[in-house]
């Protein structure tokens, strides 16, 4: 009994690192998990350079580290990103262009796990969002109960912007925080928001000016549940989310083949390529390659 208090503690005082899932190229973690020993607050740092790009491996890496919180007793989970620019850029497009199609499977699964397993997390989850967050950003984002942005950042479900069509499931994150004129509009035009703009339609709870900041509202979003019982806050938790989870996990085979139809069509796969081209060209001409 002493034993396993004593264990619990370490593991408590001791920041825990995933190194389950590491980079191939550099070995660094993908994800940093560090919980706090004094509110018992769990922070999972993205950290796959440069931009957090959602791959399979960043996608496990999340999954383990959401199981691992839930089992180590965290009181709550902070979700942000260990890069000061871009908190996640989506969706790895090196996955989507032309890819191959045993691994775009596994792929699209994982992803649907990665929301499911956000969406259902059982201790309250905020976002600290301290970078850009378009498209998949946003939807770890908004999967979140809470979220805090740093000025002048941008976030937004903007696939429209590169020919692609939210899946339905990924349409109902946005639709849990916004009223729906306004999430048709946005999602519509692929409409990425500023951090201000993001506040002002809901979209973010609260601006902090440093990363800091936004981790200590995050703290206090999640210690607003002091009072709350664990188990019935993460069931009421879990009966509101129902529908929407249901939704995905009642037809996850039907949205998989969608998904292989819609991204496979020569005519996205065009738009895709261009649409990546111009972001590689945009990165080497700021680096001066051009
Ligand atoms: C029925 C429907 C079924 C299926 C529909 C299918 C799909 C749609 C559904 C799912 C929802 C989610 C989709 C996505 O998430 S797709 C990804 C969309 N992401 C973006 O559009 C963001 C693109 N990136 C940026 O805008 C900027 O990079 C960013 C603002 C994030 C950061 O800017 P910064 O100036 O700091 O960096 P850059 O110089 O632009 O980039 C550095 C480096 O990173 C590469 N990069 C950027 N983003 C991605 C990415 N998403 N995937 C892969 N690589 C990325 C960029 O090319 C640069 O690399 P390099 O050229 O080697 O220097």
């Amino acid at each position: 009994m002493l034993r396993s208090k004593i264990l619990n503690r370490i593991r408590l005082l001791k920041p825990v690192i995933d190194r389950r899932c590491m980079s191939s190229a550099s070995k660094t973690p993908l994800t940093l998990l560090e919980v706090d020993d004094k509110s018992g607050i769990a922070t999972l740092s993205l950290n796959r350079p440069p931009v957090n790009s959602l791959n399979i491996d960043l996608m496990n890496s999340i999954i383990e580290s959401i199981t691992e919180i839930e089992g180590n007793k965290s009181r709550g989970l902070i979700l942000t990103s260990a890069n000061d620019r871009v908190f996640c850029a989506g969706l790895d497009l090196n996955e989507l262009h032309k890819p191959n199609q045993e691994r775009l499977k596994e792929f699209w699964a994982v992803f649907q796990d990665v929301w499911l397993a956000l969406h259902l997390c059982s201790v309250p989850t905020a976002a600290a969002i301290n970078g850009h967050a378009p498209a998949g950003g946003c939807l770890l984002a908004t999967a979140c109960e809470y979220r805090v942005m740093l000025p002048q950042m941008t976030i937004g479900l903007n696939e429209t912007q590169f020919g692609y069509m939210a899946p339905k499931w990924v349409m109902l994150s946005y639709l849990s925080v916004l009223p729906r004129r306004l999430a048709e509009r946005a999602l519509t035009q692929g409409k990425l928001f500023t951090t201000a703009e993001a506040l002002d339609v809901g979209l973010v709870d609260e601006i902090a000016a440093s990363k800091e900041e936004a981790l200590a509202k995050c703290s206090t979003f999640i210690d607003s549940f002091s009072k709350a019982n664990p188990l019935a806050r993460s069931l009421t938790k879990k009966q509101i989310r129902e529908p929407d989870v249901q939704k995905l996990i009642a037809d996850r085979a039907g949205d998989l083949k969608e998904c292989l139809e819609y991204i496979n069509s020569p005519l996205l796969q065009d738009g895709l390529g261009a649409y990546f081209e111009a972001l590689k060209q945009k990165s080497r001409s700021k680096a001066g390659k051009s």
